[in-house]
């Protein structure tokens, strides 16, 4: 069993977490707000009671049991006891930038950080502390608890115990990784983002309906969600945060976010999180 501190209670931060209780760890999770710590422990709940429907060949785990081994909190300090770290908090620079020098002091030497982002280098990550070794990039899918391969990213300085560190925590939880080289965006969001931004163009220039941009990739490519339900999936605002990051780190026009993206995370239509995006949810659905 180890300590693992999970940053950030949103999205991913709600998924990691479940991921690494229901295999026995305990967990701390951080957010600076204490309303999507309160969200997170519903989402982990309802995710773990849901799992047998979705994954009945996993093992069946007590809910409570799985909630009991995470520690929710507003405060930072508490993972001055954590021997792995996962950073899930908001896909802007600034955030990552104020955050990673204080998780550095804080955390005992020899714990690794895993930097959960969408497409923000990890080496440069990494510099914001005095230990670059010890960071790798765990570019997990959502919903995590879900998917089986974590995208995991060597940056510059990320050395091969932290490679070796992080490869034994997944498989512990089940997880299989692909390691790759340090890039904007990396191999998945690099492509999966452009495609992503592509079907927004297409929607606002009226060639389509956001449902039938849906049903062409489902139903003629054989994929399971289309690129605009995979948006409400990510979040509007991470999808739109990421293209600048892919944009502004590659200089490449062709990640210019669409103006429709931009108009709708401004309207706070950010997906399955808000209830509306592309298409309307009620209660995750
Ligand atoms: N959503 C996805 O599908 C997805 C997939 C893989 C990776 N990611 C990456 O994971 C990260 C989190 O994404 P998300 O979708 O969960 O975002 P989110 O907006 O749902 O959650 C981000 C959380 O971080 C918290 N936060 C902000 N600053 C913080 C700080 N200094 N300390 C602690 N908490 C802080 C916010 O309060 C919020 O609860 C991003 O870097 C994103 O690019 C997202």
């Amino acid at each position: 069993m180890k300590r693992i501190g999970v940053v950030g209670a949103g999205t991913m931060g709600a998924g990691v977490s479940q991921l690494f209780a229901a295999a026995g760890h305990e967990v701390v999770l951080v957010d600076v707000e204490a309303s999507a710590l309160d969200r997170a422990r519903e989402a982990i709940a309802r995710g773990v009671r849901l799992m047998p429907l979705v994954r009945p060949a996993e093992p069946r785990r007590d809910p409570d049991e799985v909630v009991g081994r995470v520690r929710f909190t507003t405060d930072l300090e508490e993972l001055r006891a954590a021997d792995r770290v996962v950073e899930n908090v908001t896909e802007k620079w600034e955030v990552k930038r104020r955050l990673y020098p204080e998780l550095d002091r804080i955390c005992p030497p020899g714990a690794t950080f895993g930097v959960n982002t969408s497409a923000i280098p990890i080496t440069r990550i990494a510099a914001l502390t005095r230990r670059p070794a010890d960071v790798v990039g765990t570019h997990f899918m959502n919903p995590a608890p879900l998917k089986p391969t974590v995208e995991v990213i060597r940056g510059f300085h990320t050395s091969d115990r932290t490679v070796e560190l992080t490869r034994e925590l997944l498989a512990g939880a089940g997880r299989d990784c692909v390691v790759v080289s340090d890039s904007p965006g990396f191999v998945t969001n690099r492509v999966m983002m452009l495609t992503v931004n592509e079907a927004v163009f297409l929607l606002h220039e009226g060639v389509s309906t956001a449902g039938d941009v849906d049903r062409l990739f489902k139903e003629c490519f054989g994929h399971a969600m289309g690129p605009l339900e995979t948006a409400d999936l990510i979040g509007l605002d991470t999808v739109l945060y990421s293209l600048e990051v892919l944009y502004g780190e590659l200089n490449e026009s062709k990640y210019r976010p669409c103006t429709l993206l931009r108009a709708m995370v401004d309207a706070g239509l950010l997906g399955r999180k808000s209830g509306r995006g592309f298409h309307t949810y009620e209660e995750g659905r």
